[in-house]
């Protein structure tokens, strides 16, 4: 995973936010500059996750050899693992450059002190495990004035989905190769029912929507909204290329204990990525997890199209009430789960548990339609 297959707006706050995009910057900070923006993000950050960072972590950064840089995020770098003490695993070292303006420096020390609070609390399969930190979290940067001192070790992932949707476009553009009598008729009894869709590919695609949609439940039953779900931020396993692993978690938004899941929160407006983002995200009104559903019915109709959402039109159209074509040979279920996904009305949509259950069923009559014509 080296690219990224879209500029697509990662909007904060701040609308015109720019990505960093030095490939091989100067990590070096002016001291004072580096106390300054240290202590701003303690002051700014919720106290448990102050505390939870500067607890954490026990890898230095003299202890890791890094390779190549492999992407560069909204917030910083992620490079090759060339070795480190003590594993031998495939992993990435994520760290921050330093941004010329001292909002977006905040910003990224945010993300990345947020990502490392919510990994360290999710253990699940299609989840991106953190594999570790520097000791000291933030403090290392005041320490050494050097913005690579504050870094989170991570599983190395190969692929994205948007990769994985290029190969499916590559796929279904080639020319078929030329079957036998049997053969065709076969194959477009499958493919009637999988609504035109390879049934190979078609399977393979539901497995990695139920796989996204149980990430979803776990972080939900863990009272986080995940708020930038896209194909860029879906990897897929190292050795298992079937198996689905959520990444990046600088946007996540971990919700108070005694919060009301049900009830909508007065949270930041316009976080994440336009084109995904649920609508009332977009109006800056009050959200719940249920935001997560409106950008994972998104993904689940790019999948099956492989074309991206509002592509004809502009990134922010869900907000003029647009929503995308399910074309008419869908399964009911299917159109109807999405339809009620891609809601305005936060009631009518789904719980990720109940998408999942839908997606499950689907593939359980893909699944029995492929044996019947083994
Ligand atoms: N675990 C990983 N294995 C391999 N490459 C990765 C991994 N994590 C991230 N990358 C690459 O680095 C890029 C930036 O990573 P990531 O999206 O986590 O950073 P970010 O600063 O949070 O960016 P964003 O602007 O998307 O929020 C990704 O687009 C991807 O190409």
């Amino acid at each position: 995973m080296e690219r990224r297959r879209s500029n697509d707006n990662v909007a904060l706050s701040q609308p015109n936010y720019r990505e960093p995009e030095q490939s091989n910057p100067d990590f070096e900070l002016d001291p004072r500059n580096a106390r300054r923006l240290i202590r701003a993000a303690e002051k700014t950050l919720p106290p448990a996750i102050v505390k939870a960072d500067a607890s954490s972590g026990s890898y230095r950064r003299q202890d890791i050899k890094v390779g190549k840089v492999l992407g560069i995020g909204g917030f910083g770098h992620v490079s090759e693992v060339l070795s480190m003490k003590g594993s031998n695993d495939m992993l990435v070292m994520k760290t921050l450059v330093p941004h010329k303006n001292a909002e977006h420096a905040l910003f990224a020390c945010h993300h990345i002190a947020m990502e490392k609070y919510i990994l360290s609390q999710l253990d699940h399969p299609n989840i991106i495990r953190l594999r570790g930190s520097n000791k000291g979290g933030l403090s290392a940067i005041a320490e050494t004035a050097r913005m690579d001192a504050c870094f989170l070790l991570l599983d190395r992932l190969p692929e994205t989905l948007s990769d994985r949707i290029e190969h499916w476009q590559r796929q279904q553009a080639k020319p078929k190769r030329r079957r036998s009598f049997t053969q065709s008729l076969s194959a477009l009894v499958i493919s009637r029912k999988s609504f035109a869709q390879d049934p190979d590919i078609f399977r393979e695609k539901l497995g990695i929507m139920i796989q996204i949609a149980s990430a979803l439940e776990h972080l939900h039953s863990k009272r986080i909204i995940l708020r930038d779900l896209k194909p860029d931020n879906v990897g897929f396993d190292m050795k298992e290329r079937r198996v689905v692993k959520l990444f990046d978690f600088g946007m996540a938004e971990p919700l108070p204990e005694n919060v009301d899941l049900e009830k909508t929160h007065d949270l930041a407006g316009r976080v994440g990525t336009t084109r995904y983002m649920a609508t009332e995200v977009l109006r800056e009104e009050p959200y719940n997890v249920k935001a997560d559903v409106f950008s994972f019915s998104l993904v689940v109709w790019e999948i099956l199209t492989l074309e991206r959402p509002h592509e004809r039109s502009s990134p922010d159209a869900s907000v003029f009430g647009e929503r995308p074509k399910i074309p008419k040979e869908w399964p009911s279920a299917l159109k109807r789960i999405l339809q009620r996904g891609w809601s305005d009305d936060l009631e009518t949509r789904p719980s990720m548990i109940e998408f999942r259950l839908v997606l499950e069923d689907l593939k359980r009559q893909a699944d029995e339609e492929s044996d019947e014509e083994l």
